[in-house]
């Protein structure tokens, strides 16, 4: 690695900016990157990714540092998480530093504390020890501690997914067909792939493995009445919309307007021409009460406190906490409350998350199911058997960075009866 003094410098600067992490770590870097115009693409790189890095590594590096400083922590992390040697710091480094670097070589991790080895605060590893064993929660940190792969989704109503693996393989992009999703691929390093004529040209977006699987979950067809409830910017709106061969009615609801405008332009790209973005107020929004009954397939792709993609934003263990969590909760469950209101009878819902956590997943099903008890629980595992995707995971699917090289996904799917019980009231 080679590494220049202003270099050097202006990582500090970064890394200084973004610790209170008051905003997401993303946003903050692309804002200093806005800021510091000047910086060339190597540059940015090496900050984004040392930046990345420490967060990833920050219980770790805290721990051997002997004041915790942008600077110390840079500094260790090259050290003991690059293998930068310490010639290559020396006309950066101060002497006492050059000193001090070298016992931190010889630190043992695993003769740290559990919640230090796996990278995870205190407060998560109390709630993972709940239902996991520690050995467990160990090997999940160790995974959540790598860099996710970019995940690419073959938008088929434009291209084939052979032809852009072709195509990608023409241009010297390393990349495979993915072991799980009919139209995934993956790419083995990191291009600007939206530069790329196929992302411009919309046949193909970026998305994790895991989201791609949700939309076969729920397997809208052609014709149907589809909400996507929580839509953000659109990633799995614009599946389900190429699941059903743009054919049929397809909402995408979210309270957010800036993430809804984001779909827009992605849209222009797919092609597609069924769907409706609407802006909700809330899940509660008279919009949503007037649709109610009238959709075949919902999905709930519902806000979380996103513990399982911490491979992409290691930032959310440090913005998240037990407080945070208890809000989601009822979020959570008011949202997949108003979402099943939209479903007919035989129409089915797909709820997810991308967590781990039972308190935002199983606990949020089992109270919605002990209240709507017209409401089944299908096996995900077969549902997606009936589409030649083998993940068993059981009734719910549950989607891991170690098992599957995902993010960590949680889903169920609930079915409302054809014929519901008559309520008591009705015969009085
Ligand atoms: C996990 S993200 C969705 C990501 C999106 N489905 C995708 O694939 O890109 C959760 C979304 O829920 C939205 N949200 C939060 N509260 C909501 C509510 N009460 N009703 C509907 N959407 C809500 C957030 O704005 C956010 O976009």
């Amino acid at each position: 690695m080679h590494l220049t003094p202003s270099q050097l410098d202006k990582a500090v600067i970064a890394i200084r900016t973004l610790l209170p992490l008051e905003y997401p770590a993303d946003a903050i870097l692309r804002r200093f990157f806005q800021e510091n115009p000047k910086l060339g693409a190597y540059d940015r790189t090496f900050i984004a990714e040392t930046a990345f890095g420490i967060l990833r590594h920050r219980l770790f590096l805290e721990h051997i540092v002997d004041s915790v400083t942008p600077r110390s922590l840079l500094l260790a992390y090259l050290v003991r998480f690059q293998g930068v040697n310490l010639r290559e710091l020396k006309a950066w480094a101060r002497e006492s530093e050059i000193k001090w670097l070298p016992s931190i070589k010889a630190v043992k991790i695993v003769s740290q504390p559990l919640s230090i080895q796996a990278e995870l605060p205190d407060w998560l590893v109390e709630k993972l020890q709940h239902f996991m064993p520690d050995a467990e929660i160990l090997n999940l940190g160790l995974s959540l501690q790598k860099t996710a792969s970019l995940d690419l989704r073959v938008n088929t109503l434009l291209a084939k997914r052979e032809q852009v693996l072709e195509e990608l393989l023409q241009d010297d992009i390393r990349a495979e067909l993915m072991p799980f999703s009919p139209c995934g691929i993956r790419l083995l390093d990191k291009p600007a792939i939206n530069r790329h004529p196929l992302f411009l040209s919309g046949k193909i977006e970026v998305q994790d493995e895991g989201s791609q699987l949700l939309g076969y979950l729920l397997a809208p067809k052609r014709g149907e009445m589809v909400a996507d409830f929580c839509a953000g910017a659109g990633g799995k709106t614009l599946l389900l919309g190429t699941l059903m061969h743009s054919k049929g009615r397809l909402y995408a609801f979210d309270v957010s307007e800036k993430r809804l405008n984001n779909l827009k332009p992605r849209l222009k790209r797919s092609g597609l021409s069924n769907i409706h973005i609407q802006r909700i107020v809330n899940e509660n929004d008279l919009k949503i009460k007037r649709l109610s009954g009238k959709f075949d397939r919902v999905l709930v792709d519902a806000p979380c406190s996103g513990l399982g993609t911490l491979r992409r934003n290691p930032d959310l263990k440090w913005r998240q906490s037990a407080q945070s969590i208890v809000e989601l909760k009822a979020k959570q469950a008011s949202i997949l409350s108003a979402a099943a209101g939209l479903l007919k009878p035989g129409g089915r819902l797909v709820y997810a998350t991308c967590s781990f956590l039972p308190e935002e997943n199983q606990e949020i099903i089992a109270d919605f199911r002990a209240k709507n008890p017209e409401f089944n629980l299908l096996n995900c595992s077969e549902l997606l058997a009936e589409q030649r995707i083998t993940v068993n995971t059981g009734e719910f699917l549950q989607l891991s960075p170690l098992t599957h090289q995902t993010d960590g996904f949680f889903a169920a799917t609930l079915a409302r009866i054809l014929h519901e019980p008559k309520k008591i009231t009705e015969f009085l």
